[in-house]
């Protein structure tokens, strides 16, 4: 079994330390629960590079206006798992969309 903590915009990162050993994952929601379509919320990225620097070993989730234009901020903050939805499903071509998220990912997990 896998279990993840997600946490809203609102929600500061540390409620999830005390947890951090239980957990497989954290999301950090880059919107607000609830719809797809939203615009990223950049000022969600410190709680991210927070995260990664604390826990190096947890997989970081954002959920969110994933996109080509934010998918490197995200994936420099830290993160390395990525819910998109729009900018998959409006794409002409959705599998060039999700290689550029993983080249992204792949290359700052390298990085570390
Ligand atoms: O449902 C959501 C929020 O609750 C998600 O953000 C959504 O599924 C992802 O969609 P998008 O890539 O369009 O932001």
């Amino acid at each position: 079994m896998k279990v993840g903590i997600a946490v809203k915009p609102k929600t500061p990162i540390d409620v999830i330390y005390p947890l951090a050993d239980k957990i497989d994952l954290c999301l950090v929601m880059t919107v607000e629960p609830g719809f797809g379509g939203q615009k990223f919320m950049h000022d969600c990225m410190p709680k991210v590079k927070e995260l990664r620097k604390k826990f190096p070993k947890l997989d970081i989730e954002v959920d969110g206006g994933l996109a080509l234009d934010t998918i490197e901020e995200a994936a420099k903050a830290g993160a390395n798992v990525i819910v998109a939805g729009s900018s998959i499903f409006s794409s002409d071509n959705p599998n060039e969309v999700i290689s550029y998220f993983r080249e992204k990912v792949n290359t700052e997990l390298d990085g570390c």
